[in-house]
């Protein structure tokens, strides 16, 4: 019961109608959960920049280090004040005496204030200029200030590494963003010409030249002259000489380097490198014509090769794309065979794509559910890791946070698996813990395939090897994401938007249970918004009824593979 192109329209006009369906089968339950809404709040781990959940949070506590600055400010204000009043007091006393001249301590009176100033009144301003004021404040400030969940160096390079991400990925201009201006969005926010430079020099360091000179470029043109100016400005040329000596692109380095010894003409540093600079290009060091320096290379013609970083890349920017032909027999529709349920509550399917299967699932876990999930995740998200030589370690390879959480943890679980085993027709007495992942802005998981490889299993990484390889993943889209953060499929050309409530599902191994490379995947950065996800992992155990295994490796495509490899 497939029914052709324009798919998501179709589905989309039914939705609403059939998600009150299911939802009318648990009012009970959905008056359970408002209760359960009021009794909990959301609390979490560190790692800001890798969750906008963190972020709202250090949000709230930077407004409470404005209070204790407040509160600072007043007392030392209230101590000046105090001081000032006395100052001007004693003065006036002083001016007074001195009016009168020598005959002013003819008076006891006079004697007894003039003492009385030196001893009691000077010891009270002593004492006062003493005390270090605020020291409440400034306890309190630091101690906000030094909690787990506070961002630290490491949060802001990862920061900027969010941003220089994202402005590789979507091809981005440093231009737009020192703007503010997000993919045609305006943010309303500037960069200033220092933050410019810090993002170019983690943009060297990180081996992005290209979007280094961008960033020092727009870093020159945001110089507001006087001291600032003068600090900034050298570093600017001696960063965009390191940034074209990379690009190997040397157009107008000699006037850069002369400008530079003109400013910093005492650095030996930069008379030496201008010097191996001259003696190593000769002629070629004179060259000045000025071609811009292009932002992001250009896109790969089709057929050239191309890293796998740069296909994700391309896949989530929405340049790689099946075409019109590819989709022809791409379907659509209502699933109902699988069980009897679904006779009622039919799932609303989209083929993606074919061998191997991709397919998406519409309105398949309902707004009660995930609140009931909000409310299981609290307090246990932490910065998500990936397996790197044989490790299980953070990386800025994964800048989400997750955790995973046991079926038998909350009927809802179960409910899902009921629903993930009518979407997939597969068991789910062998799948995983529940895996719940949180990203925030920039956030992202690279390229990466969901199988398990051997040196991994080797390498103990692998939870319960006796159930075998992930055979399937289903990953459900439990927020929509403002911008950016879609599921993207390199290899298949197919970049999924996440779309609240709806559920990706596909194979990942051959049916002879080898690993399937052409399911490497990854989720593009988040451009606005934040993206949570529910992931389900299959596992190959008693799947055979449900998934025939082939005997021979149906991942050798060819017959002159598979005789290669007896
Ligand atoms: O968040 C996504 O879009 C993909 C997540 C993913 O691939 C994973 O967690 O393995
Ligand atoms: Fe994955």
């Amino acid at each position: 019961m497939f029914c052709g192109v324009k798919c998501r329209d179709q589905l989309e006009s039914k939705s609403s109608g059939e998600r009150i369906s299911y939802k009318m089968m648990f009012p009970v339950f959905s008056v359970l959960l408002l209760v359960i809404n009021q009794l909990f709040c959301f609390v979490s781990g560190a790692e800001f920049f890798s969750s906008i959940h963190e972020m709202t949070k250090v949000f709230g506590y930077e407004q409470k280090l404005l209070l204790h600055m407040q509160k600072f400010l007043g007392d030392n204000q209230e101590k000046l004040d105090f001081l000032k009043a006395r100052l001007r007091e004693f003065e006036n006393e002083r001016n007074e005496a001195r009016e009168w001249g020598p005959a002013y301590f003819d008076s006891p009176i006079n004697k007894y204030l003039l003492n009385k100033r030196l001893t009691v009144d000077w010891q009270r301003v002593e004492n006062l200029m003493d005390a270090s004021t605020g020291e409440k404040s400034l306890k309190r400030l630091r101690k906000l200030r030094n909690l787990k969940i506070m961002p630290n160096k490491k949060e802001l390079e990862g920061a900027i590494d969010g941003v220089l991400r994202l402005q590789y990925v979507y091809r981005l201009e440093a231009k737009d963003l020192a703007r503010g201006i997000l993919d045609g969005v305006n943010y309303g926010n500037q960069l200033n010409s220092e933050l410019c430079v810090d993002i170019a020099r983690l943009a060297l360091r990180d081996q992005h030249p290209r979007l280094a000179h961008s960033w020092l470029i727009e870093a020159n043109g945001r110089l507001t002259g006087g001291e600032k100016e003068k600090e900034l400005r050298p570093q600017i040329l001696a960063l965009l000489v390191q940034a074209k000596a990379e690009l190997e692109d040397f157009r107008g380095l000699n006037d850069t380097y002369q400008e530079l010894l003109k400013i910093q003409p005492a650095s030996e540093q930069h008379a030496k490198n201008y010097e191996s600079f001259l003696e190593s290009l000769g002629e070629k060091a004179l060259l000045n014509d000025s071609k811009p320096i292009l932002e992001h290379a250009p896109i790969p013609e089709e057929g050239e090769t191309v890293g796998e970083f740069q296909g994700y890349s391309l896949t989530c920017s929405g340049h790689w794309q099946l075409t019109p032909k590819e989709q022809r027999n791409l379907r659509c529709g209502y699933v109902t065979e699988t069980h009897p349920f679904l006779w009622i509550a039919p799932l609303k399917a989209e083929e993606l794509f074919h061998d191997p299967l991709l397919v998406l699932y519409h309105d398949v876990i309902y707004q009660s559910e995930i609140d009931v999930i909000r409310k299981l995740t609290n307090n246990r998200l932490s910065r998500a890791r990936v397996t790197s030589h044989n490790e299980s370690v953070v990386s800025n390879v994964r800048t989400s946070q997750f955790t995973f959480i046991p079926v038998t943890e909350h009927k809802v679980l179960a409910t899902i698996d009921q629903r993930v085993a009518d979407m997939t027709n597969m068991n789910m007495k062998y799948a995983e813990d529940h895996q719940f992942a949180n990203y925030g802005i920039g956030g992202h998981y690279g390229q990466h395939m969901d199988w398990f490889s051997q040196t991994s299993v080797d390498a103990g990484l692998v939870s319960s090897p006796e159930m075998g390889n992930r055979i399937a993943t289903v990953l459900f889209y439990l927020s929509d994401v403002a911008q950016g953060g879609g599921t993207a499929f390199p290899q298949l050309r197919q970049h999924l938007k996440p779309k609240k409530y709806a559920a990706a599902f596909w194979h990942n191994l051959h049916a002879s249970g080898v690993g399937d490379v052409r399911t490497q995947h990854g989720a593009c950065p988040i451009i606005a918004g934040s993206k949570w996800v529910q992931n389900r992992w299959i596992r190959e155990i008693d799947q055979s009824d449900r998934r025939p295994c082939e005997l021979w490796d149906d991942s050798l495509a060819t017959y002159a593979q598979l005789l290669e490899a007896k």
